[in-house]
Order: structure tokens, then sequence, then C-alpha cells
């Protein structure tokens, strides 16, 4: 049987005396968008940091792809097929789009030299950033300046960006904030599209979308893991409607 594409293994850290991430065990399977929720304050980014390797745990194992890289640094990480979407936009406004994911595409390529082909030309690598920004919907807007591209615009870009480096999990921290009911729906749909290519950790506190998109969610309450499962389960979990959901779902 093959290794799921993220195990998480008693993931232990505090801040002083505040436990932020408290014994916590969660995979994520290939192709198999899991949603981490939780009210604010729980230790959701917290969590996607220490996988992302920006913050290191006090005690608990990551393995991906079954090779643990609980102490690897983030750009090994990154190597070994890792990617992190940002809850602040993190495009270059003055660059047009294109040019700002042919960036991510020749980071990612120069970063993983023994894993992808030869980066290859400025044509080729525009060839690729073209591709991918057709895959977000956003193959009309190539040559527009990233920094007049609407909210949502901005979101697919980010997303785009992450996808360059063709990676095998996708770390997304609330894709869904500050987007219109509109670009919402589009969001979901490109999230969607994604799993096809990588396995998603998706943080997001906008419920609906969580509950369309994801195929397991586990729920986060002061740093502990209080539910994890199918939605429908995790939906009607006693425990989890009194500790979120019911305050937070309609
Ligand atoms: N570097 C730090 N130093 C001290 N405390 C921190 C640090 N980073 C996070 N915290 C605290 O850890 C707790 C969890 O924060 P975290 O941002 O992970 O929660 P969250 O679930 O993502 O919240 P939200 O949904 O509001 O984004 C909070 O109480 C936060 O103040």
């Amino acid at each position: 049987m093959t290794a799921p594409l993220l195990q998480v293994r008693g993931l232990c850290k505090a801040y002083g005396a505040l436990i932020v991430t408290d014994a916590v065990d969660l995979d994520v399977a290939h192709g198999e968008i899991h949603a981490l929720i939780g009210p604010n304050g729980a230790g959701k980014t917290t969590f996607i940091a220490l996988v992302a390797g920006e913050v290191a745990p006090d005690r608990g194992r990551i393995l991906l792809g079954g090779a643990d890289v609980t102490r690897h640094a983030v750009h090994r990480r990154a190597q070994a097929g890792l990617a992190r979407s940002f809850q602040v936009t993190s495009v270059l406004p003055a660059f047009s789009a294109v040019e700002n994911v042919a960036l991510a595409v020749q980071a990612a390529a120069r970063r993983s030299f023994r894993l992808l082909p030869a980066p290859g030309s400025d044509r080729v690598r525009r060839a690729h950033a073209v591709e991918l920004l057709a895959q977000v919907g956003l193959a009309a807007k190539a040559d527009v300046p990233a920094g007049v591209l609407s909210h949502g615009e901005k979101r697919a870009l980010e997303l785009a960006m992450a996808l360059a480096g063709k990676p095998r999990l996708l770390l997304l921290d609330e894709p869904m904030a500050g987007a219109g009911p509109e670009e919402g729906r589009a969001m979901v749909e490109l999230i969607s599209a994604a799993r096809a290519q990588c396995g998603i950790l998706l943080v997001e506190h906008d419920m609906e979308a969580v509950f369309k998109l994801a195929d397991r969610v586990s729920v986060l309450v002061a740093g502990r893991l209080l539910a994890s499962g199918p939605p429908d389960a995790v939906r009607a979990d006693p425990a989890v409607q009194a500790a979120y959901l019911g305050e937070a779902a309609t």
C-alpha cells in the first residue's frame, strides 16, 4: 500500500504557556482535499506553518510521501513537492500576470532542478506560464499588470503560481478570504480542478466552500483535533456543533 501523501503524527507546538498545536494527527491522501476548520485562534495557520516548515514543532513527526521532513527547511520541503499559497496576496503588482507566473515557474525549476525538466528559455517559461493562467481562467489577463487585477483574479493568479512547481501537496490558507459570492464560486471551481494534480490541505472559514470541496474535514479547537471524518459526519457531530459549527454555519 502506498503511504498517504502527508502524515502528521503527534505534532505539538506551544508559544510559552499557550499550547497551539496539541498532539495533532492528520493525513492527506493523494488527490484528496482535507479541510481544517475551527474557530479564530484555534491554531489552523500555525498548523499550516508547521507543515510548510516555517515554524519548528516541539514534538511530533511530519512525513511527505513516506519520507520524514520534520527537520527539513522550507526549500527542501518545496523540493519534495510541497507548495503553500498565502492568506495575504503575494503577487508582484507592477509585473504582468504572465510575468508573475513565469517567475514562479523559474523559481520552482531552479529549486527542483533534479526533479523537473531544465527551466529552458524565456519563451518556454512564458508558454508554461500561459498554460497555467489558462488553467485558472486568466488567459485573457496574461499581459495585465497584476496590481490592477480584481481580488478574485489575484487569488487565481496565486493559485497558478503555487501550481507552477507541480506540487504533490498544496497548502491553502483561507483562499476564499475577501472574495465576493461570484469570486468565491470561481475559486471553488479552481480548487476542485486542482485536486486532479495534487492533494490539498485547506484552511477555510467559508463553510459553504468547505462542505462543497472537502473529501474529509478535521476540526481544530484550542490546538486539539475535536473531530475528523467525512464532511456529513463531521457536520452532524454534536461536539462539533456545540464547539464551532453551531455559530459558524447557517
Ligand atoms: N509567533 C507567535 N507567538 C505567540 N503566539 C502566537 C504566535 N503565532 C500564533 N500565536 C497564537 O497562537 C494561537 C493560534 O493562532 P493561529 O493563527 O494559528 O490560529 P488560527 O486558527 O489560524 O486563527 P484564525 O482563524 O483567526 O486565522 C493564537 O492565540 C495566536 O495568538
